[in-house]
C-alpha cells in the first residue's frame, strides 16, 4: 500500500484510449479513472505529509500530560503480536466496506441519483450567492490576476533575452533547456496579486517542515516587506477615518512606513499630548475587495471539486477553506482585531505573565474599523538570532517563553493568534516576548476542547469506547455511529503502537575506560504520523471530519517548528518539562474577547 504512494506523481492513467484522450475523462470511464487519479494523489500527500517535530510532539505531549500513561507502556509483544507496522492494523469495518464497495451499492441507483441532484442544486445556489456577494470585484480581480501574470511573466521573457544565461539551466547546452520559473518569479506574482498571495507567501516563508528552502528563504520577504501605498494616501485615509486632521491627533507622523505588510501599512507616530510612542496601522485601499473575490474563488473552486469527487469531502478541504476565509475577512476588520488585543492583554495580566509577554495597547480614540494606533513596541524578530543574542542571554529561553505563553492562551482565552509567523513575535528592548497582528484568531469551542481532552485521556486508559465518544463529538455528523464498532476499530490502532514512547537510544561516547552513557527517549516520526493519519482515516470512515478548527492550529504547529529549528535545534518538546501546556480555567471563565464593547 504505502510503496504505492511512494511513486510520485503517479502516473496519469493509461486506460484511456487515445482516441478518447483528454477529452475522454468526460465520458464515465474517464471520470472514474481520473477520480482514481486524484484519489492516489492526495493519498500520496497524507503519506509525505509530515507534521513536523515540533507539531508531532506537541500532540503526543498533549495526549501524555492528561493521560495516566499506564496503556502506552504495555510490554513491546504487543507490539510484535501486532507487527511494527500501523499497516497491519486493518480496522475490521474498512475491511467490509472495501470489499462492500466493489460488490453492492448501499443505495439503490434511484435514490443516489436524487441526492446528487439535490447537491448540485444546492451547490448552484451557493455559488450563484457567492458571485452575487462578489459583484464586480470578481472582474476586476480577474483583469488584475491577468496583469500580474502578463507583468511577471515578461519580466521573466525580458530577463531570458536580455541575459539567457541567468534564465538557463546549468545544463551541458546552456539556453536549450529552460529553467522554469523559480521562486524569485513567484514571489514577485504573489506580491502582484496581492493580499491573498501574501498570506499564501508568508505560510511558505513559515513553515520550513512543508516547503523546499529556497522557496521558505525568497518568501521571507513577504513577512512585512511588500510594495507601499503612497504616504499621500495613507493620510488622506487615516484623516477621513478619525475624521479630524493629523495633527490634531498626532504630533509627529513618520512618512517613511515602518512596514508594509499583506493587508496593511504601518507608520510610527508620536501621540498628541501624551507623548507616547505609537503605531499607526492602516488598511491598504481595496483589501477587502481582493480578499472576497480570491477567497470566494478558492472556496467555490473548492466546493465544486468536491462536487464532482465526492471523495474530496473527506478532507474536510470545503469546510477548512470556509473557515480560513471567514477568519481572513474579519481580518479586515480592526475594531475586531482590536479587541483580540484586549483580551490577550488581559489574559497576560491575570495570570501574572505580563514581565514575560505583552502586546501593545490599543488607543481607541485615534481607532476605527480601517485604522489602528497601539503602543509600538520595540524589538526584533524572533527569527533575528543574532540581535537576539544582543538582548537575551539564552534565545531558547525566550522561545520557551513565547511558547508558554502562547499556550497558555490557547487554554485559557476564547480565541488564539492564529498568525504568530516570524514578522508577528517580537524579542522586545527589554528581554520580553512581544505579541503583535491579532487579526487572525482561531476558536475551538469549549465542546471541542472537553472532547479533545476526553480523547487524550481515554489514550491513556486505553478506554477505546470513551474515545470513540470523543472523536464523536469532534467531527460533525449527521449519521448515527456505533460507538462499539469504532472503539474496537480504534483498540486495532492504537495496540499496534503501545511501545510509542518507550523507544530508548542508547549511545556511548569515549573508549572502553572513560565510555559515558547517553540515553533518550525517542519518537518514532513516521509512527505518529501514521497514528494520527490512522485515527483520521478510519473515523472518516464512520462519516466523521477531521475537526475544521483544527486547520488553524495545525498550521501554527508548523510555524512553531520553524522556531524551535532555529532557536533551539536540541529542544525535545515532549521531554522539555519546562514547556507547559498551560491551565486551563473552568470553561466559561477564558477570557471572552466579547464581554467588552468597542
Ligand atoms: N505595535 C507595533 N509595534 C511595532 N511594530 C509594529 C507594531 N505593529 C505592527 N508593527 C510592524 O508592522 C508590521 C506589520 O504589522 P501587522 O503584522 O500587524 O500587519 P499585517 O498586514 O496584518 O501583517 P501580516 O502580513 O503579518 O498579516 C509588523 O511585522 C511589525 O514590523
Amino acid at each position: 500500500m504505502l510503496s504505492r504512494y511512494r511513486r510520485y506523481p503517479p502516473p496519469i492513467p493509461r486506460n484511456l484510449t487515445a482516441r478518447e484522450g483528454m477529452w475522454g475523462y468526460c465520458s464515465p470511464k474517464g471520470f472514474r479513472l481520473a477520480r482514481s487519479h486524484v484519489n492516489e494523489t492526495i493519498g500520496h500527500w497524507s503519506n509525505v505529509m509530515n507534521l513536523g517535530t515540533f507539531a508531532q510532539g506537541y500532540l503526543v505531549k498533549m495526549a501524555l500530560s492528561s493521560a495516566t500513561l499506564t496503556a502506552l507502556r504495555l510490554p513491546s509483544s504487543v507490539l510484535r503480536q501486532h507487527g511494527s507496522n500501523l499497516g497491519q492494523a486493518v480496522p475490521s469495518r474498512l475491511v467490509v466496506r472495501a470489499q462492500a464497495a466493489s460488490s453492492i451499492p448501499s443505495q439503490g441507483p434511484d435514490i443516489a441519483r436524487a441526492e446528487r441532484v439535490k447537491e448540485f442544486n444546492k451547490l448552484l445556489g451557493d455559488v450563484a450567492k457567492i458571485a452575487v456577494s462578489t459583484g464586480p470585484r470578481g472582474a476586476v480581480r480577474l483583469a488584475q490576476g491577468i496583469e500580474a501574470f502578463v507583468t511577471v511573466g515578461g519580466e521573466y521573457l525580458f530577463q531570458l533575452f536580455t541575459n539567457p544565461e541567468s534564465a538557463t539551466s546549468q545544463s551541458a547546452t546552456p539556453g536549450l533547456s529552460l529553467t522554469p520559473p523559480g521562486p524569485a518569479q513567484l514571489r514577485r506574482l504573489f506580491e502582484r496579486l496581492g493580499a491573498t498571495y501574501i498570506k499564501l507567501g508568508q505560510l511558505i516563508a513559515s513553515a520550513p517542515t512543508l516547503f523546499p528552502p529556497e522557496y521558505v528563504k525568497e518568501f521571507q520577504s513577504c513577512l512585512d516587506k511588500t510594495p507601499p501605498i503612497p504616504f499621500e494616501d495613507i493620510k488622506a485615509i487615516v484623516r477621513k477615518e478619525l475624521g479630524r486632521p493629523l495633527e490634531e491627533v498626532y504630533d509627529f507622523v513618520d512618512p517613511q512606513p515602518l512596514a508594509s505588510a499583506s493587508i496593511a501599512q504601518v507608520h510610527a507616530a508620536r501621540l498628541r499630548g501624551s507623548q507616547k510612542e505609537v503605531v499607526i496601522k492602516v488598511l491598504k485601499p481595496g483589501v477587502e475587495d481582493i480578499l472576497t473575490a480570491d477567497l470566494n474563488f478558492l472556496y467555490v473552486t473548492a466546493r465544486v471539486l468536491e462536487f464532482l469527487n465526492p471523495e474530496l469531502a473527506r478532507t474536510s478541504l470545503v469546510s477548512i477553506l470556509g473557515d480560513i476565509r471567514a477568519s481572513m475577512l474579519e481580518e479586515v476588520d480592526f475594531r475586531k482585531e482590536a479587541l483580540n488585543i484586549e483580551a490577550f492583554r488581559n489574559y497576560v495580566d491575570s495570570l501574572g505573565l505580563s514581565n514575560q509577554a505583552t502586546a501593545p495597547a490599543v488607543y481607541r480614540h485615534c481607532s476605527t474599523e480601517r485604522v489602528l494606533t497601539m503602543e509600538r513596541l520595540f524589538g526584533v524578530p524572533l527569527t533575528d538570532l543574532v540581535s537576539i543574542r544582543s538582548i537575551v542571554p539564552n534565545p531558547e529561553t525566550t522561545l520557551i517563553t513565547a511558547l508558554n505563553v502562547w499556550f497558555g492562551s490557547l487554554l485559557a482565552c476564547e480565541t488564539f493568534h492564529a498568525d504568530v509567523h516570524a514578522g508577528n513575535l517580537l524579542v522586545l528592548n527589554d528581554g520580553r516576548v512581544g505579541f503583535i497582528d491579532f487579526g487572525i484568531v482561531g476558536r475551538i469551542s469549549p465542546a471541542t476542547w472537553a472532547a479533545v481532552e476526553t480523547f487524550f485521556t481515554s489514550i491513556g486508559n486505553g478506554q477505546y469506547n470513551a474515545m470513540a465518544a470523543a472523536l464523536v463529538q469532534m467531527g460533525a455528523t449527521d449519521t448515527a455511529v456505533d460507538i462499539p464498532s469504532f472503539g474496537r476499530d480504534l483498540e486495532k490502532i492504537f495496540t499496534a503502537v503501545q511501545d510509542l514512547d518507550t523507544n530508548v537510544i542508547i549511545s556511548t561516547a569515549g573508549g572502553p575506560q572513560n565510555a559515558t552513557i547517553a540515553a533518550s527517549l525517542a519518537v518514532d516520526e513516521q509512527q505518529v504520523n501514521n497514528l494520527l493519519l490512522d485515527v483520521v482515516r478510519v473515523s472518516e470512515d464512520y462519516g466523521l471530519k477531521f475537526p475544521r478548527e483544527f486547520g488553524l492550529l495545525l498550521k501554527q504547529l508548523l510555524y512553531f517548528d520553524r522556531y524551535t529549528k532555529l532557536l533551539a535545534p536540541t529542544l525535545n518538546v515532549l521531554e522539555d518539562d519546562r514547556i507547559r501546556l498551560g491551565n486551563r480555567p473552568p470553561f466559561g471563565n477564558g477570557y471572552n474577547s466579547r464581554v467588552s464593547n468597542y
